[in-house]
């Protein structure tokens, strides 16, 4: 069995791969590390889990407690995976981070999307970007992972087939992209609050979110993004618009979607515009995509749980990767639906 680490065990992204590693067959949950709330039991930090992991104390993290951890997963605020890389890479434990840390491979792009400098540039050749679907053979040998943003996941899943197949021109790729509140995170905030998400649905981030760096890292091309709050707690829908290159059958980039993931345990291809319920609590991402001969452009979609293809099943099925496991160990739950 392997014995995994979790920085950041007391947040949504913390719970949801406790959740999930509950039925891992090779994966436990040994050490949990959080911030505010060390000191205090799992089962009344996540009331959602039981068992004997319910009894484990969140801890403050020390380097110490790495010794016989052969993983670590890290679900930490924006900048803390900087601090701890080096250390837990030392260690010898194999370490799948999912801050924006280390996903950006340039620091000066990190520092003009993150308005910070990057503070262990040294280390950012040793981290894989962490999409399977993209780079399974990279991240099977990797020590460490980069797994993606939320939006960039369902964004890149949606349109990069259709930028390798040459059916849309990179430079033109347009993304609103909707997120459910716990994307945000576990903190109370104004924004995320109950009276001001219901019933409500709104753009944030103008022009200037940071998972534009990502999308376009990947994408190789030219992203406008805009994000969107929609009043739900768990799911992404993004809808992306390309120029197409050339005329073409209103169903070629589908073909292209269904050739790219036809051997793909994770991705389904779907003739119908796909919902977040599909795909909530899962790993799962579903994708479509039409040309438009009117405008001349090409529609893709692609849906996720943001806490499961987006963050904790996502981490999962990197660390099944890195550590020789069956790729879809612990993930092969379907959905909650209705
Ligand atoms: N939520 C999502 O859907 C997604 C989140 N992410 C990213 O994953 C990371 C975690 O997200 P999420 O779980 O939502 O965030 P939360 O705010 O819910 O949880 C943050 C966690 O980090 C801990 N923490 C906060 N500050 C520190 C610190 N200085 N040192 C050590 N631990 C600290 C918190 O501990 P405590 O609670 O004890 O204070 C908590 O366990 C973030 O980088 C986020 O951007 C990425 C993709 C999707
Ligand atoms: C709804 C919401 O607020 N979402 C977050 C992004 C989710 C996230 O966790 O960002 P990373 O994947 O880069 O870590 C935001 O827009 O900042």
């Amino acid at each position: 069995m392997i014995r995994s680490a979790i920085l950041g065990a007391s947040g949504y992204v913390g719970g949801e791969l406790l959740r999930l590693l509950s039925r891992h067959p090779g994966i436990r949950a040994t050490r949990l590390f959080g911030d505010s709330k060390a000191g205090q039991r799992l089962g009344s930090v996540h009331p959602h889990i039981g068992g004997v992991t319910a009894a484990l104390e969140v801890a403050r993290f020390k380097p110490e407690a790495l010794d016989g951890i052969d993983l670590v997963f890290a679900a930490l605020p924006h900048g803390e995976s900087q601090r701890w890389a080096e250390t837990i890479l030392a260690s010898g434990a194999r370490l799948v981070d999912l801050g924006a840390d280390f996903r950006l491979h340039d620091p000066q792009v990190y520092a003009t999307w993150y308005g910070e400098a990057h503070q262990a540039p040294q280390l950012l050749d040793q981290f894989v970007y962490g999409i399977p679907e993209l780079h399974r053979e990279a991240i099977r040998s990797a020590r460490a992972v980069a797994a993606a943003g939320c939006y960039p996941t369902a964004t890149i899943l949606a349109l990069k087939p259709l930028v390798d197949a040459g059916l849309v021109d990179p430079v033109s790729l347009i993304v609103d992209a909707a997120s459910g509140v716990s994307g945000a995170g576990r903190a109370v905030k104004e924004g995320t609050a109950f009276n001001t998400v219901d019933g409500s649905f709104a753009a944030y981030g103008l022009l200037n979110h940071r998972h534009t760096a990502e999308m376009e890292q990947a994408l190789g091309g030219t992203v406008l993004f805009t994000p969107h709050l929609a009043p739900m707690t768990r799911g992404i829908l993004a809808t992306c618009y390309a120029t197409a290159t050339r005329a073409m059958a209103a169903d070629e980039p589908l073909q292209a979607l269904r050739a790219a993931y036809a051997a793909e345990p994770f991705v389904r291809v779907s003739d119908d515009p796909p919902a977040t319920k599909w795909v909530s609590g899962s790993n799962g991402a579903v994708v479509t995509a039409r040309y438009d001969p009117r405008t001349g452009r090409v529609l893709a979609l692609g849906a996720i749980d943001n806490l499961g293809k987006g963050a904790a099943g996502q981490m999962i099925q990197c660390a099944n990767l890195m550590l020789g496991l069956d790729e879809t160990a612990g993930l092969t739950a379907e959905g909650v639906f209705p």
